[in-house]
């Protein structure tokens, strides 16, 4: 899209400044027609309040209804369709079902009319501006260090051996029994990267020839950005188990992103019901959450937009082969078939 059509797009969502606009944007993914809508509602609006002056871009994948799509876009959000990427066929059983899904996620390198983009997941709400991250230095990508002390990651050795980067004197890694310890593994719901057609091509050719693993793309891209990842503080990425797990390391006045990770968690369906929900700090979250979703001064005012929508290639309906599809569908993931949510 010409630059001033995206302006013009951006200025009558109400979301930037229009000098600011081409240096960079955020951008979350949308899969399905279920409720992970409802994250990027709030995450639109949480931006709006903490006047963010960057616009927010939705990847949205076939499957998402247009009546969400029209929600989005009355929230100031510009869509952009994109095509489903999947690791290569009869691999699939590697990665967690739930997670294939987020390997789509690589195509918002192919943005490249922003210079720079900070990627959120749905399930995360900013509470404070962080439009300075997109003045950090090019050349790297920036992410929060992941924990590895949940159950979701028994499946790994760190677990295994009580080993987390997050408190890494805790156990230290048996490096006489094990080697050296692992590179810095990062939390892929949040990140500072730039968009890149070329990079974008080989993420995806080195995909072809990748065994998928049970964090899917989070793992990919840990292992596709090792040398040039930088870590960011942990309150652009506040993981949930980091409270109960990593207490000392989190100042809950300073946080300024939260990621609504942890199992039942999220806003729109929390129960408090499951292990470690009933917190008092947890509670305190999810309000807060609602408090901004439901925040009737941050809706945009129902004018109607006359201004040209950004709308991305056409999803090739062709494009996914049979036992792949098969595959998927038994896994609960498919085009047409709603993606499970993890947590
Ligand atoms: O049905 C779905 C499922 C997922 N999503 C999108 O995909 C994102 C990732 O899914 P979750 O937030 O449920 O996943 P987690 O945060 O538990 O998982 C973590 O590991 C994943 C491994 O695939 C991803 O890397 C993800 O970004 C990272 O935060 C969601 O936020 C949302 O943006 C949808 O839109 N619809
Ligand atoms: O790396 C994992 C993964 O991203 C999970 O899906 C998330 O729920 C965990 O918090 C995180 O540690
Ligand atoms: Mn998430």
């Amino acid at each position: 899209m010409a630059p001033e059509t995206t302006r013009r797009a951006a200025a009558i969502a109400g979301f930037a400044k229009p000098n600011a606009i081409q240096r960079g944007a955020f951008v979350t993914f949308l899969a399905g027609d279920g409720d992970y809508v409802k994250g990027v509602v709030g995450l639109a609006k949480g931006l709006r309040k903490v006047r963010s002056a960057y616009p927010l871009i939705v990847a949205v994948l076939t499957n998402v209804p247009a009546s969400h799509r029209r929600e989005l876009e009355l929230q100031g959000c510009l869509i952009r369709e994109i095509e489903p990427v999947y690791p290569p066929e009869n691999q699939t059983k590697f990665a967690m079902p739930y997670y294939v899904i987020n390997y789509s996620k690589l195509r918002i390198w192919d943005f490249v009319e922003y210079r720079k983009m900070v990627y959120l997941d749905a399930d995360i709400q900013v509470y404070d501006n962080i439009d300075h991250l997109f003045d950090l230095p090019d050349g790297h990508f920036y992410a929060v260090l992941d924990c590895f002390c949940e159950k979701t990651w028994s499946h790994s050795k760190q677990y295994e051996i009580g080993y987390c980067q997050q408190c890494p004197d805790r156990r230290p890694w048996p490096v006489a029994e094990l080697g050296p310890p692992p590179s810095l593994y990062f939390n892929a719901g949040m990140f500072v990267f730039e968009p890149s057609i070329s990079t974008g091509k080989s993420l995806l050719s080195t995909l072809e020839i990748t065994t998928p693993t049970l964090f899917a793309e989070q793992d990919f891209l840990n292992m596709y950005f090792r040398d040039i990842y930088k870590p960011i503080p942990l309150d652009y990425n506040l993981v949930m188990a980091m409270l109960w797990r990593h207490p000392g390391k989190v100042d809950l006045e300073k946080v300024k992103v939260v990621h609504y990770c942890a199992a039942g968690s999220k806003p729109w369906k929390f129960t408090g019901k499951e292990e470690n929900m009933d917190r008092e700090d947890i509670r305190m979250l999810v309000k807060k959450w609602w408090d901004v979703y439901n925040d009737k001064s941050l809706d945009l005012p129902r004018r109607k937009l006359t201004g040209p929508r950004e709308v991305g290639s056409p999803a090739a309906s062709g494009g996914v082969k049979k036992p792949l599809m098969s595959a998927l569908s038994k896994a609960g993931i498919g085009r047409f078939v709603k993606a499970p949510s993890a947590a």
